[in-house]
């Protein structure tokens, strides 16, 4: 049973020491959760893994948040330190509690929580959510904080979900150069060559966040029209890009830098500048076509071109979106439905199988992913006195 982390003073367990028993031997259902920039709500999922290979892929779950959670995170979004932060990690933590608890054959838990701040070589790179509150409230072990020690040894300390696409290539039987794309809030792109035998080897992978994707897309409709998101991106289809726009959104030095690179939320907030006195529809499209040139640009930094481009995240489901991008490369784009995967899950899937990694001392990330000088295991343990 949870409790409800309000003002309780909750024992706290932290520690590095490795699990030992169970968790340690073979395969394990292990449940990840994951709250994105998106701030529409917590997603769950549990998958069967060692931390090298996944076996199976079990049930899942949303917990949307209600407006008013909503928007005591958009109230802290950007700050740290700032005020506000222990009420805005209780809805976090409330709400990740309730929604996975209702999955109680999980072993293992792995918490992503909610970044509000993400500046690797400056303030660093901040989750809210205690791992500690929410393992005494699930009686599981919890796996959380997964980023600050990639960061401390000189990574990104994103993004993290390429270790798991590679698990995924291997699962699919993937035998030539491949790409995953997550099209969330922000864009962020793993190129993998399944002919390793394991995702830390120097080529095996490389990944960076492309750009924004849908955050600022999100924030012009509602701005605007006080609408969620382009729903289907049908503001964007009935508007014309702005060539003048996409071009100087184009020129920022982001977009040659070489990676492993990462963004936070807002810092492309220069895109509502460059539209502002477009129409709607004309803003929504010259938006639409800046997230996905973003990601064209992106895969000309891939040692060699995938065979194919894999799609998760909500902007699979953005038809202009994905239209534009299939338009300007020469490789077939397609949501990961297309090999059997649950694009809405992958994410939250991705901190599963990372936690098991973590528990057993694993590396979660390598030089190709997030820069960091060596593989490491990142990510902390709070445990449960049972
Ligand atoms: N049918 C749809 N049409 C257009 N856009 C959609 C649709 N469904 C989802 N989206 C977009 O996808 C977003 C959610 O994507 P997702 O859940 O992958 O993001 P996230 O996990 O919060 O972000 P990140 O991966 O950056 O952490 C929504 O906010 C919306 O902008
Ligand atoms: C700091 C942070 O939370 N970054 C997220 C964000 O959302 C998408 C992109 O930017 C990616 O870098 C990362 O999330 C995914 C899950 C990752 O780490 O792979």
């Amino acid at each position: 049973m949870w409790l409800p982390s309000y003002g309780l003073p909750v024992p706290i367990r932290l520690g590095r020491a490795e699990v030992k028993g169970k968790l340690n031997e073979g395969p394990i259902w292990a449940l990840g959760a994951m709250s994105g920039t998106s701030l529409d709500g917590v997603d769950a999922a549990l998958i069967r893994t060692d931390g090298r290979d996944i076996l199976e892929f079990g049930d899942s779950g949303y917990r949307a948040y209600t407006d008013a959670e909503r928007k005591v995170l958009r109230g802290v979004l950007g700050r740290w330190p700032g005020d506000g932060l222990e009420e805005a990690a209780c809805v976090v933590q409330d709400a990740h509690a309730e929604l996975l608890a209702q999955f109680p054959q999980a072993e293992l838990v792995g918490f992503h929580g909610q970044t509000l701040a993400h500046e690797p070589q400056g303030r660093g790179t901040h989750q809210i959510g205690d791992g500690g509150v929410l393992a005494e409230a699930l009686a599981r072990n919890v796996v959380w904080d997964f980023r600050s020690a990639d960061v401390a040894l000189g990574g990104q300390g994103a993004p993290l979900a390429p270790f798991f696409h590679f698990a995924c290539a291997k699962w699919m039987g993937a035998t030539k150069p491949l790409a995953f794309l997550n099209l969330g809030g922000v864009g962020n792109l793993t190129w993998i060559d399944p002919r390793f035998a394991s995702p830390e080897e120097d080529g095996a992978l490389l990944a960076f966040d492309t750009g924004p994707a849908n955050a600022p897309i999100n924030d012009l409709v509602a701005e605007r029209l006080g609408w969620d998101c382009d729903r289907d991106g049908g503001l964007a289809a009935k508007g014309e890009v702005a060539d003048g726009a996409l071009e100087l959104f184009l020129d920022e030095s982001y977009f040659r830098k070489m990676p492993p690179k990462s963004l936070d939320r807002d810092d492309f907030s220069l895109m509502l500048d460059l539209v502002r006195e477009l129409e709607d529809a004309d803003a929504a499209a010259t938006m639409t076509a800046m997230s996905a040139t973003a990601v064209m640009l992106g895969i000309e930094h891939c040692p060699c071109p995938p065979e194919r481009i894999l799609v998760g995240g909500g902007g699979r489901h953005n038809p202009v979106m994905m239209k534009m991008m299939a338009a300007g490369l020469d490789i077939p784009v397609e949501p990961v439905e297309a090999v059997g995967l649950d694009g809405d899950m992958l994410e939250a899937q991705a901190f599963a199988y990372l936690a098991v990694r973590v528990a057993r001392r694993m590396p979660t990330s390598a030089p190709g992913t997030t820069g960091v000088a060596a593989p490491v295991s990142g990510g902390q343990i709070a445990r449960v006195s049972r």
